[in-house]
């Protein structure tokens, strides 16, 4: 399977001939300064891909989940163009000799590329999501199964939380386990596409209130909840969120942004109620575990992929 480092997707095409594709040999310092210009050149898609891939000599490239990769593209990576046509495939190689980001056409490739149903392929992705074989995230393009309890429809867009990753099928798991929530108020912090907001809404909190630093988050939370229903007490950018305390406060972020938060999102949590933390890597709880507790017991709840979920209860302060 190819791995990609950087992937546009194909606009849609109505005729039946097979793309062409383009790939070009480079190293790392070129490969994304080569992939922005043949995207200028009219390439349908780029993606990089790892050219030792598949032998000893292959690296492994990922980032943490809302981070970027560490790096763009590996030591000796393999940029591929697919283009609508040959003629424009052999034009944008033409345009690219002698600019610095290809010297000659030596190891450069040409090849067909079938026409293939690319909605159904992508769509073929993402399959419905089951939560303690209660709550189901279920893409538009799917039906819910006929005795699912509670469904949340949910298509990937631009924020993050399609209910595939561990670290959102944790803290999900901790809401289902938990519920209902009658009579309490949430807050999730880093909402991304509104999942966890949602899942609390459909699990009956008084109250839930959605934040993200990232206005397209905001934006993909409000048009998700109104989607499935739920409504939202504030669906904001987190510095417009009023002051207030929640009973309950879940951040599926990053362990490095958890521990400068630790203070803040504390403080969010009313006196013993429970504070839930994901984003968290297994060798990483421990150190967050330490820098919450001035504030809050939290352990960990559950562990899945290397992910782990922390949950505890915040102390009564004065
Ligand atoms: C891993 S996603 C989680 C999305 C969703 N809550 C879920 O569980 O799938 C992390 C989200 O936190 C947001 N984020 C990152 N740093 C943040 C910060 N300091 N304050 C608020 N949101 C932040 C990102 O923009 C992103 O939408």
């Amino acid at each position: 399977m190819r791995s990609s480092a950087q992937f546009q997707p194909a606009q849609p095409r109505h005729a039946t001939m097979p793309y062409r594709e383009v790939t070009i040999p480079a190293d790392d310092a070129r490969a994304e300064a080569l992939s922005d210009a043949l995207m200028e050149l009219d390439a349908l898609s780029v993606s990089v891909e790892d050219r030792e891939a598949g032998t000893e000599a292959e690296q492994a490239l990922f980032g943490e989940p809302g981070l970027p990769a560490p790096r763009s593209a590996w030591q000796h990576s393999l940029v591929h163009a697919l283009f609508s046509t040959e003629a424009q495939a052999d034009a944008a190689l033409l345009a690219l000799l002698g600019t610095g980001l290809l010297n000659d056409l030596a190891g450069v490739q040409q090849t067909d590329v079938p026409e293939q149903d690319w909605v159904r392929l992508t769509q073929s992705q993402f399959q419905p999501v089951c939560i303690e074989g209660r709550l189901w995230i279920v893409p538009s393009w799917h039906s819910a199964p006929e005795n699912a309890p509670l469904v949340i429809q949910l298509d990937p867009g631009l924020a993050f939380g399609t209910g595939t990753h561990p670290t959102t099928q944790l803290c999900l798991g901790w809401l289902v386990q938990q519920s209902p929530w009658n009579g309490r108020d949430l807050l999730d912090y880093g909402c991304g596409s509104g999942i966890l907001a949602i899942a609390a809404g459909l699990l009956k909190a008084r109250s839930v209130s959605a934040v993200d630093i990232d206005p397209d988050a905001v934006r993909a939370s409000q048009a998700n909840a109104q989607a499935n229903g739920v409504e939202l007490a504030h669906c904001c950018h987190v510095d417009m969120l009023p002051e207030q305390r929640f009973d309950v406060v879940l951040a599926n972020i990053l362990a490095a942004p958890l521990k400068l938060l630790a203070p803040m999102l504390s403080a969010r949590v009313k006196p013993a109620g429970r504070l839930v933390l994901s984003g968290i890597l297994d060798r990483q709880a421990e150190e967050l575990i330490q820098v919450y507790a001035p504030y809050a017991n939290l352990h960990v709840h559950a562990e899945q992929d290397g992910w782990v979920c922390l949950a505890g209860t915040t102390y009564a302060r004065p």
